[in-house]
């Protein structure tokens, strides 16, 4: 006996599609019956990409074709995935904090590997972009070695704590012209604390939400090296705008930075990445200025960029001076006019461009938009 193909398509109205209150074929979700013999083919779509939704459906078609058409029939069912139904379901799985109201870009600095220089980097970009007019401020989330109080010398400081509203909030220290947070502020410098996964979360979300950080264009987070729990944990405390990867050429190093951009390109955090900063590019000694001794390699993590197609932001040589500045919490960049200044300052305004492009790519809703480009180079400036 051959099967009439309009019998099974008839059959189909009795299941409910993936997605709406429609039937399958109200819907226009069978794509095709095949009939040979006494088995059937039928391809159809589902909206909803999980197995259990996909064996549900294939369950319902069968049962309904037997039901209502041929109760020997042999079916195949084959579920086709639209793209569109991919990417809905992977944003709907995002994990995404509340804005923070009047934080308008919050940048998360990583390293893959410990020791890079992510926050010397931190530091001095929060420095640089405050030096170009934005408000700033910076969180220190470093858990395993908190370097900001440090680097901005104002270790026996604490945040005061202010009324706002009938709400008691941390005020952040200022130096600089950035406003401070620091987990190192939680415990004493000789203290030892092993800060627990649930302890680092709270610490953070306290630094970041309940604290008086006013007006910001900028909210720059120094997160622990690696990619572990505190770094998901950060992503669903606030709506992080964009991520910068520090990296040295090593290629241990390059092989942890390219961990921390896939990290950050998974389809439940999906953070743009603005960009790679490559630090320790090399070592010119100060007597020999034009000498450079590529001693952690050449240019591999602009290689890296251009492999992965992200932006690079600069190079950063091994320069005595930026270990120096760091150590008496004076930035490099506040030096008046000197290379490795200029070097530090150009990697803020790279780091601007990129976000006003990302900016410019993505839904307001996601990144807010930043309003001036001052300090960027004149060449690239646009206001969004
Ligand atoms: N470009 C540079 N030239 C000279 N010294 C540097 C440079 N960058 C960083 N350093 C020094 O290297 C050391 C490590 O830097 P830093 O603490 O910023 O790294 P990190 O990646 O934040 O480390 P971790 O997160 O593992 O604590 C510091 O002593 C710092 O002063």
């Amino acid at each position: 006996m051959k099967y009439d193909k309009s019998q099974i398509y008839s059959s189909l109205k009795h299941v409910q599609a993936t997605e709406g209150d429609q039937n399958l074929i109200d819907a226009g979700h069978v794509r095709n019956i095949q009939v040979f013999g006494d088995e059937v083919e039928v391809d159809v779509i589902s909206m909803n990409p999980t197995l259990q939704a996909k064996k549900k459906l294939e369950v319902n078609i069968l049962k309904a074709v037997h039901e209502h058409a041929y109760p020997k029939a042999k079916i195949k069912v084959n579920v086709i995935v639209p793209e569109e139904a991919k990417q809905k379901a992977a944003a709907q799985q995002q994990i995404r904090g509340e804005e923070l109201p009047g934080v308008k870009n919050i940048i998360a600095v990583a390293s893959g590997k410990g020791g890079v220089g992510k926050s010397t980097l931190t530091a001095n970009l929060a420095v640089s972009l405050a030096k170009m007019g934005f408000k700033v401020g910076l969180v220190d989330a470093d858990i395993y070695g908190p370097s900001m109080p440090i680097m901005f010398d104002v270790v026996n400081e604490r945040p005061s704590s202010i009324e706002v509203n009938g709400k008691k909030l941390m005020d952040p220290v200022e130096a600089h012209g950035v406003k401070m947070l620091s987990i190192g502020f939680f415990a004493g410098t000789d203290q030892a604390v092993v800060w627990r996964g649930p302890m680092a979360t709270k610490a953070l979300n306290q630094m970041i939400r309940d604290s008086h950080w006013g007006d910001l264009d900028f909210m720059l987070i120094d997160l622990p090296p690696g990619t572990g729990d505190i770094h998901l944990s950060l992503v669903q405390a606030v709506p992080v705008t964009g991520a910068v990867i520090v990296s040295t050429p090593q290629a241990i190093a390059l092989s942890d930075a390219r961990k921390g951009v896939a990290m950050f390109g998974m389809d439940s955090i999906n953070v743009p990445v603005l960009g790679i900063v490559e630090n320790m590019s090399y070592f010119s000694p100060e007597e020999l200025p034009d000498n450079k001794y590529y001693i952690f390699g050449k240019s591999g993590a602009k290689n890296l960029t251009e492999e992965l197609k992200v932006p690079f932001l600069g190079e950063v040589p091994l320069v005595q001076s930026v270990r120096e500045a760091g150590d008496v919490g004076r930035p490099a960049v506040m030096q008046e006019n000197t290379p490795i200044a200029e070097t530090l300052k150009k990697v803020a305004q790279n780091m601007v461009e990129s976000l006003v492009e990302r900016n410019e790519n993505l839904p307001p809703t996601e990144a807010v938009r930043i309003t001036t480009m001052a300090g960027c180079s004149p060449k690239k400036e646009k206001t969004v």
